[in-house]
């Protein structure tokens, strides 16, 4: 049997990566029709022709569409890949800098910076998936959208019986630069891992080949010999030297990068440039790149630096896809409603645990003891504030959501919480629901 793929957030940069991956898969995940909905034409269609570009140098037998209509992207596909970005870059970098602006961390998911996409991304995501309860019901959504905890906690309460994976592919990032820097092989770990999504920690790291646990000796590594950042961009290298740091002071675990965010945010503030952030590097990068893409198609010249590669980053999706369909129970650290899984949190976090993944879609595999108090405390702040905004915007409450920034690790007074939400309300404008 083949599949229908749509792949909403069809412009996004990530699509040539994730339909190479699609098409080099096919023995194990038969597509034969790829659609790309956006709501931005020009997005679409440029990455039509770099993708209709990729199939063709390939040689691929599929039918490709891009299309802003929604019947005709959704009528009865069988996966949607999500990646949309609503407001789009312009909004990412009212995101980082009006933060940055009171003294605060600006970044695009975490801190208030992903409060203010977050309450952008319900909005655009919800609509989403009621086209696919619309028109193709019984698809599977294998959602990339961030920020992923908010967009996941508003689709359980909105649409809690949609068949919907929620996935980051932060933990793949990280176990890959792990065994980069340290001469490991990935593939024979069965990782331990456990938090809220950009927001948890590695309690093991199994090595089947060396029958042992190495996470001790991994954090000994970070610590005394640092990752090996070369192949890395410049702020991706700085994350991760950061995170060094952050092994050093908390040496019992191994936590997601992200964390710095709330564990560091004064240094991460004293080294942003607040006129120029990473939504401008990508402006300057990965949207440029595809601007030059389309022109060398269209202008036939230099085509061999349309340089677009299948990656880990599709590679997990497509691996997902594969597993749903036959029903193979392969693991992933998936975001999804706690129910137990981490023992001594609350029954309705929504946290990022592995997971099966099988007909059924994902089931959560519980930790068997309690986690300690410290990730405990800072994850329980965590999940009040989310909470909190996802409470804002259903009830469209200025008080649910001064709550939500007040309570944010990275905000240090009700002062700032309100400046900061104020002027995020004005920029945002009809991209947030009117709070009253
Ligand atoms: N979870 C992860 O690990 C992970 C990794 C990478 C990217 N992402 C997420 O993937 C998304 C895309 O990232 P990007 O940097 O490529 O963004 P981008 O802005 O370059 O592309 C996103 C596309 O979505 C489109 N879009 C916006 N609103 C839409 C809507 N309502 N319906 C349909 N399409 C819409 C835009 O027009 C654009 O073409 C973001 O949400 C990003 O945070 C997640
Ligand atoms: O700043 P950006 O837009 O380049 O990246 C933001 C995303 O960063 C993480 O995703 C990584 C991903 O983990 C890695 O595998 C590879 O695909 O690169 C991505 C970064 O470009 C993060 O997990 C995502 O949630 C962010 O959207
Ligand atoms: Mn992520």
């Amino acid at each position: 049997m083949t599949n229908k793929v749509t792949i909403a957030g069809g412009g996004s940069g990530y699509t040539p990566g994730i339909v190479l991956t699609i098409l080099e898969n096919r023995a194990s995940f038969p597509v034969d029709e790829i659609r790309l909905y956006d709501i931005d034409e020009k997005r679409n269609s440029d990455m039509k022709v770099i993708v209709q570009y990729l199939i063709q140098k390939n040689g691929y037998d599929v039918s490709l569409k891009a299309t802003l209509d929604p019947k005709e992207a959704f009528e009865n596909t069988d996966f949607v890949f999500s990646q949309i970005r609503v407001g789009g870059i312009k909004m990412r970098e009212i995101d980082e800098k009006v933060p940055l602006k009171h003294g605060v961390v600006g970044q695009e998911t975490c801190g208030v910076g992903g409060f203010s996409y977050g309450m952008r991304s319900m909005k655009g995501f919800l609509e989403m998936v009621q086209h696919v309860q619309d028109y193709a019901p019984d698809a599977w959504i294998l959602n990339y959208t961030n920020p992923e905890t908010l967009v996941a906690e508003s689709v359980r309460r909105q649409f809690p019986d949609i068949k919907i994976i929620n996935a980051c592919d932060q933990t793949i990032a990280i176990e890959e630069l792990i065994a980069y820097s340290f001469g490991y092989e990935r593939e024979n770990w069965i990782s331990s891992y456990y938090g809220l999504n950009h927001f948890g920690w590695y309690k093991a790291i199994y090595d089947v080949s060396k029958q042992k646990d190495i996470m001790p000796e991994v954090i000994d590594q970070i610590v005394n010999e640092g990752f090996k950042t070369d192949q890395l961009g410049e702020s991706w290298a700085k994350a991760f030297k950061l995170m060094e740091r952050m092994v050093a002071d908390f040496p019992t675990h191994i936590p997601n990068n992200y964390l710095e965010y709330y564990l560091y945010p004064n240094l991460i503030v004293e080294e942003a440039d607040p006129s120029y952030t990473r939504a401008n590097e990508i402006m300057d990068g990965r949207l440029k790149q595809i601007e030059e893409a389309v022109e060398k198609i269209k202008s036939a010249s230099s085509m061999d630096e349309v340089d677009y590669e299948s990656n880990s980053h599709g590679q997990y999706i497509v691996d997902m896809a594969v597993s749903l369909l036959n029903n193979e129970n392969r693991r992933f650290m998936l975001i999804v409603p706690n129910k137990g899984a981490i023992p001594n949190l609350r029954e309705d976090a929504v946290v990022e645990v592995p997971c099966y993944v099988n007909a059924e879609g994902a089931e959560p595999i519980s930790l068997r003891e309690d986690i300690p108090d410290f990730h405990k405390g800072l994850m329980e702040a965590q999940v009040a504030s989310e909470k909190l905004l996802v409470d804002a915007f259903f009830e469209k409450s200025y008080q649910k959501a001064l709550e939500a920034f007040t309570l944010n690790q990275s905000i240090p007074n009700a002062v700032i919480a309100k400046r900061v939400l104020d002027e995020l309300i004005e920029r945002n404008g009809d991209f947030w629901v009117e709070l009253n």
